[in-house]
């Protein structure tokens, strides 16, 4: 058989389900032999993928998160966009199979589709029912109601509300849930040339309640990696959880408290809010520089990947949630929904009625601009800096990192 690739971030029980759908994969047929190999996080399977591609050792696929899809959409030669590749080795293609907001997260300016949508996820609000229980309240829609329930989570004996990244959740996310406007040329969609970043009003606002929720013990930061501020929910001090729902599988297979789901909380207060909020989680990109045969592997794989089958229990066991139409309406008529209602939560939100800036973003470079805000935001959690002067020095050194690689593309 010809022995092929994938490099992937899915640690833990997610990098358990990868596994079972590899060998899954390599038992349906005998023409190919897939190698799942976990690379560490989103950050370092990226950094990898790269490093290799330039050695001329790069693996057949490789999953990519979406704060790095501008980056290698952007990598001159580097990867076959998949349309092709399945085009090329005779696997059906239709773009309308897949659900709205997935179809063109991973395309080019065109709207070919560049990257295989994999693993799909929404930011969702993960709430520990005892805890409401004990405080007798009801999870929060909004950041309004949240501010009048806290003091009562606290009182219960919870930290109230934690969340799990805030550049994907308190920026990213904050503004397509508001619909405000996040890049100039069009959020980045248009061009590398000339973008620059946006933080008006409502994110320094919400940023100073943020703030103002830590200092009063209503809020807990613990840092930027992945999993840092999942331990102290898993561990049932937290009441309320922001995180993504891709994590749902792990945590039901964790936690021994009673858990729900609902959505992303925002303000009220913001005229327009209440909007969709964009696909976050990762694609897989086959990488060129491979043989024919590999890459007819490579489709045949995709091909596997995206059967309603495969779809679904890779949403079930983990809560990515179903990219196609058709392995989201397996689900439904299964009943996984009415078994468990808040493994829906996540393509609920991303089914929200949208609008102009509920698109995400497209940005070169945004890997790096993210370590700008972990490192600036983080100091206003520790109180070395305000919010107004943080986001000033965001904006400043995240221009300056897209100038550099619209220079570098040459767009
Ligand atoms: O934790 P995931 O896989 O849902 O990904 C979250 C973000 O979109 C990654 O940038």
């Amino acid at each position: 058989a010809t022995e092929f690739t994938w490099w992937h971030a899915m640690g833990g029980r997610l990098g358990e389900v990868v596994n079972e759908i590899s060998t899954g994969y390599n038992a349906s047929q005998d023409a190919c032999n897939l190698t799942p190999v976990f690379k560490g996080g989103y950050e370092d399977a990226l950094t990898a993928g790269i490093a290799a591609f330039r050695a001329g050792e790069q693996p057949n696929i490789l999953q990519v998160f979406d704060a790095g899809s501008a980056t290698i959409i952007g990598a001159p030669g580097a990867v076959v966009p998949v349309e092709d590749l399945l085009n090329d080795n005779g696997v059906e293609f239709n773009i309308e199979d897949y659900i709205a907001g997935v179809r063109y997260f991973y395309a080019d300016g065109e709207g070919k589709m560049i990257g295989m949508p994999f693993n799909s996820s929404a930011p969702i609000l993960y709430v520990n029912e005892d805890a409401m229980k004990k405080a007798g309240v009801e999870a929060p829609k909004t950041y309004e109601e949240f501010e009048a329930i806290a003091p009562k989570l606290k009182e219960a004996g919870y930290v109230p509300l934690v969340q799990s990244h805030l550049p994907w959740e308190f920026v990213e996310n904050f503004k397509s849930r508001h619909d405000l406007q996040f890049a100039t040329n069009n959020n980045g969609y248009d061009g590398a040339e000339g973008t620059e970043l946006i933080f008006g009003e409502p994110i320094r606002n919400h940023f100073k309640a943020v703030k103002k929720w830590l200092d009063a013990d209503l809020f807990g930061y613990y840092g930027t990696g992945w999993g840092d501020n999942q331990a102290p929910f898993n561990e049932g001090k937290v009441a309320l959880w922001i995180g993504s729902s891709g994590s749902f599988g792990g945590i039901s297979k964790t936690v021994e408290f009673p858990f729900s789901a609902t959505f992303l909380p925002y303000w009220d207060a913001v005229e327009g809010a209440n909007k969709a909020s964009f696909i976050g989680g990762a694609a897989l990109f086959a990488m060129s520089g491979k043989s024919a045969e590999e890459n007819k592997c490579t489709a045949s794989f995709f091909e596997y990947l995206t059967s309603p089958e495969v779809q679904y229990m890779w949403h079930k066991e983990t809560g990515y949630v179903p990219i196609t139409e058709a392995a989201y309406e397996l689900a439904k008529k299964d009943g996984h929904y009415d078994r468990t209602p808040a493994a829906e939560v996540g393509i609920q939100q991303l089914s929200l009625e949208g609008g102009e800036w509920t698109k995400g973003y497209r940005m070169g470079f945004y890997v790096q601009v993210r370590d700008v805000m972990n490192r600036e935001l983080g100091k206003v959690m520790s109180g070395e800096t305000d919010v107004d002067n943080a986001f000033d020095v965001i904006k400043a050194d995240g221009d300056k990192l897209l100038e550099r690689f619209a220079k570098t593309t040459g767009n």
